[in-house]
């Protein structure tokens, strides 16, 4: 009997077991699933929205379906829905295949979970709000944020707040050199100053939001979407805070449409989630975020780590071959800001002594 190619509407099943059944995988009910994006997880439901951006467009109740097993299934997921996807109210849909995923996401493991789980999937861009003062912004939480971003795939804006009580220029000055794109908010009394920009930064893409309690996340994120929260019942109406219960996202629809043309705009909060899974994170693939660096890691021996001390990395050739003092120190500086990402994935760094770099006169040069 000739297989039929398996297609999108393809449910993953587990092979083997009970092997003389025929793997019968035409199933009629999911010939006709649509696709749905997940908006938010919570207790095992899953809340998706069907025909997003489309004339049908509705937020769905589904669970996932049984063949998924313990697949995990996060906000951003596209996913395909079957059973009853009116979305009336007390109706349940079926999740029974993930969209392959563009980008992921995880969080970092920790004392009550030692996995690194994937919290929000096909993100463009990882939003680190960062309060200049009060609390004071901590630089190596910072590098983490972008080494998941960039690990991740996905693009870093720096978000500075509080700017009415300290200047951005420092973070500024130490952020856009590594790609890092910065915007700078602050409250005034007509609202948020700087969320034309924010809004233009943001306009097209799937941003998720990071940052540390206190560092003005909620009140940008209620700038951004005005009574998201209520709506979704995840803050005290009053006290305006989350819950905070569970650390799983949450995607919300920012309207700008003078800005986003076609591609919607969505911001996905984290509550809870204050770093990120970095155990995993490869050192070469870090290295290919930063183009021109890359080029010259084409040069290092097999499976060098980049690192100050890793013998005939070609970072360090590359500074010393510089043609004049201008450029070696152009080229330190940035093999610097490399190297304090690597090193912000172990807990070797010091946020307050980076590791020690070249003076623009002295290029680094491996000890071994
Ligand atoms: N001066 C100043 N205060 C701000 C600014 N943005 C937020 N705040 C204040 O900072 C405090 C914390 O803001 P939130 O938005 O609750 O911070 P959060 O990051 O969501 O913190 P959690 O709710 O604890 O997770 C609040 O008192 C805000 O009013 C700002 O731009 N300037
Ligand atoms: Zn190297």
């Amino acid at each position: 009997m000739p297989r039929r190619p398996l297609d999108e509407s393809d449910v993953r099943i587990r092979p083997g077991r009970r092997g003389s059944r025929p793997r019968t995988k035409t199933r009629p009910e999911h010939a006709d699933s649509e696709v749905a994006l997940v908006t938010g997880v919570d207790r095992g439901r899953y809340t998706v929205l069907a025909d997003a951006g489309g004339p049908d467009e509705r937020p769905v109740t589904a669970m996932k379906a049984r063949e998924l097993g313990r697949e995990r299934v996060v906000p951003g997921d596209r996913v395909d829905l079957v059973g009853d996807t009116s979305g009336a109210e007390g109706s349940l849909a079926r999740i029974v295949r993930i969209v392959e995923r563009t980008t992921v996401l995880r969080r970092t493991a920790d004392d009550s979970d030692p996995v690194e789980r994937v919290i929000v999937a096909n993100a463009d861009q990882l939003v680190i709000v960062t309060a200049l003062a009060d609390p004071e912004p901590r630089t190596r939480m910072i590098d983490r944020c972008v080494v998941a971003a960039y690990d991740a795939g996905m693009d870093a804006l720096l978000a500075l707040t509080k700017a009415d009580l300290a200047d951005p220029a420092p973070l500024v000055a130490l952020y856009e050199p590594i790609g890092v794109r910065v915007v700078v908010t602050s409250v005034g009394p007509d609202g948020i100053v700087g969320l034309d920009e924010v809004h233009r930064a943001l306009a097209g893409r799937a941003s998720v939001l990071v940052g540390h309690s206190g560092v003005g996340k909620s009140t940008l994120v209620n700038a951004l979407v005005p009574g998201a929260y209520r709506a979704t019942g995840v803050v005290n109406d009053v006290t305006g805070r989350g819950r905070h219960t569970s650390s799983s996202a949450i995607a919300l629809r920012v309207r700008v449409p003078e800005l986003e043309g076609d591609a919607p705009t969505w911001v996905i909060d984290t509550p809870g989630v204050r770093s990120f899974g970095l155990a995993h994170v490869d050192p070469s693939r870090l290295l290919s975020a930063f183009a021109d660096l890359a080029a010259v890691g084409e040069e290092c021996p097999r499976g060098c780590t980049h690192t100050a001390d890793a013998p005939d990395c070609a970072l360090d050739e590359w500074v010393a071959d510089a043609p004049d003092a201008e450029v070696r120190a152009a080229r330190a500086a940035r093999v610097e800001s490399f190297r304090r990402l690597l090193a912000s994935r172990t807990g070797a760094a010091d946020p307050e002594a980076p590791p020690v770099s070249a003076a623009p006169d002295t290029p680094t040069t491996p000890d071994a």
